[in-house]
């Protein structure tokens, strides 16, 4: 049966990790790998201290005992397993990929806020563990990121201008979302330009007319939103609004195992979903 880690699983089965196996998406992903083929929870992982440690991963994400209890020492449950799905914050998922490199194994990263410090260790450590990692896993949003740079290559800079907008629950701690900026990153593309130094992040007070060619974000935070995004192209007399709604975690949670079962075996790397789902 998957999820329980007993000897007589097939010998192919992939072991999975998961870090922050409380968390709201720890939780998701113990659930999505319970359902499966091809992959079994392998090991639990809280940080020290945390109220969750010792209980049974299974139980605390609603579908009964599974035998993995969580545990607070990571190094030697990524040596029992084949790959780890981290959606925690940017420390731990630095300290993660190091871990993840020494053991040689998979890193399915989901955690979003990474600074460009973050990203060049995560980087480093992708000479020796495969990793795949997306400010989003779900398919539809990767689809909408190509379906944006579409757009934006189509209508030029001088008549449309690109707005992002995105909405999620109040527990979430970094703005813009890792989509929000997915999505940024794939509008510049179609434009040929860099997300960085055409994006205004914010406005407030006397902003003065709206730059050609900027690429504007606006957030909102409240209630239990699991995550809103549009992307508008404004023209003059009319707006395009591409749109996606994530209406349950699992659709994240189904896109991390399937990255972790593509990355098995692959070369070390940094891979994005894109590559995961053929929309590269
Ligand atoms: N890419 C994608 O598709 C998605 C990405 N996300 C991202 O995933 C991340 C987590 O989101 P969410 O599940 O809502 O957040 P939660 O706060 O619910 O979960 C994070 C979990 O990680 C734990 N954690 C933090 N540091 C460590 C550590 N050093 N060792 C072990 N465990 C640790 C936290 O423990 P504690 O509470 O004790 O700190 C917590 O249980 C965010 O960055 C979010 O933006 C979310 C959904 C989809
Ligand atoms: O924190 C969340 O919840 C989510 N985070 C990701 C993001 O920052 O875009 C993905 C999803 O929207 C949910």
């Amino acid at each position: 049966m998957s999820g329980t880690p007993t000897n007589d699983l097939p010998v192919n089965e992939m072991g999975l990790v998961v870090v922050g196996a409380a968390g709201r998406m720890g939780q998701a992903l113990i659930r999505a790998i319970h359902t499966i083929p091809g992959a079994r929870v392998a090991g639990a992982i809280e940080r020290a201290g945390s109220p969750h440690l010792g209980k049974d991963a299974g139980e605390l994400a609603g579908i009964g005992t599974i035998g993995v209890v969580i545990g607070d020492d990571p190094l030697p449950a990524f040596a029992r397993a084949d790959g780890v799905l981290d959606f925690t914050s940017p420390a731990a998922t630095v300290e993660f990929a190091g871990y993840a490199a020494q053991a040689r194994i998979a890193h399915v990263v989901g955690t979003t806020g990474c600074s460009d410090d973050d990203n060049a260790r995560i980087t480093a450590a992708a000479r020796h563990a495969t990793i795949v990692k997306s400010g989003n896993m779900s398919l539809g949003v990767n689809l909408l990121a190509v379906l944006v740079e579409q757009a934006a290559r189509a209508l030029d800079a001088d008549d449309f201008d690109i707005e992002i907008l995105e909405m999620h629950h109040r527990h979430k701690v970094d703005a813009p979302s890792g989509t929000a900026l997915l999505l940024g990153e794939a509008a510049a593309a179609g434009r040929g330009i860099d997300l960085d130094g055409n994006s205004v992040r914010s406005r407030d007070g006397h902003t003065g007319v709206r730059k050609t060619g900027s690429i504007g974000f606006a957030t909102l935070r409240g209630g239990s939103v699991v995550g809103d995004h549009s992307v508008v192209l404004a023209g003059t007399g009319e707006r395009i609004t591409l749109a996606h709604h994530a209406e349950d975690r699992a659709i994240f949670a189904r896109g991390a195992v399937k990255a972790a079962l593509w990355a098995r075996g692959r070369k070390p790397g940094l891979y994005s979903m894109r590559d995961v789902l053929g929309l590269a």
